[in-house]
């Protein structure tokens, strides 16, 4: 745990886990929550918004990426997501972890020089947490420093 923030991180699960209570999942029933950390200490969370035209659905971690950034925030230090729990004890611990594609978003929205790297709070529905990294969850990405001309 990063002791820079180590009195928020409690704060973030439960917001998270608050999140998840406001999604709007019909079709999948299965409500996902997240909260991102700012630099400057700020909490924004985001919960998935399913569609009828189901490839539509945006999921948590990419609501609250997107809300964050259009409320002014650059910097991140953290995200923590849950859902309802994985069904079966042997899938990774009935921890869930952001899907492919929001990985690739928070890759988008690190901060080089700053942190350099999300840390991730894999929050189960009782509250209990698992600290990981985009790095450990996204090894070997692409990133924007890849368009970079030379
Ligand atoms: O990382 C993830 C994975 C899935 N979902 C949502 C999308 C959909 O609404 C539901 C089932 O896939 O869970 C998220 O919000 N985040």
């Amino acid at each position: 745990m990063r002791s820079a923030y180590a009195d928020k991180v409690h704060e973030l699960v439960s917001r998270c886990l608050q999140a998840r209570d406001l999604a709007y999942c019909p079709y999948s029933r299965f409500p996902v929550g997240a909260a991102i950390l700012t630099a400057e200490g700020a909490i924004i969370t985001g919960c998935n918004v399913e569609n009828a035209s189901y490839g539509l659905t945006v999921c948590a971690e990419r609501t609250a990426v997107q809300r964050a950034v259009a409320e002014g925030h650059r910097r991140f230090l953290a995200i923590a997501a849950t859902g309802r729990g994985a069904p079966a004890p042997d899938i990774r611990d009935r921890f869930v972890g952001p899907c492919g594609a929001c990985r690739q978003v928070l890759m988008e929205v690190r901060v080089p020089r700053f942190g350099s790297d999300w840390t991730v709070y894999l929050t189960k529905p009782d509250g209990t947490y698992k600290e990981t990294s985009l790095s450990e969850l996204l090894p070997l990405a692409f990133s924007p420093e890849h368009l970079k001309l030379n």
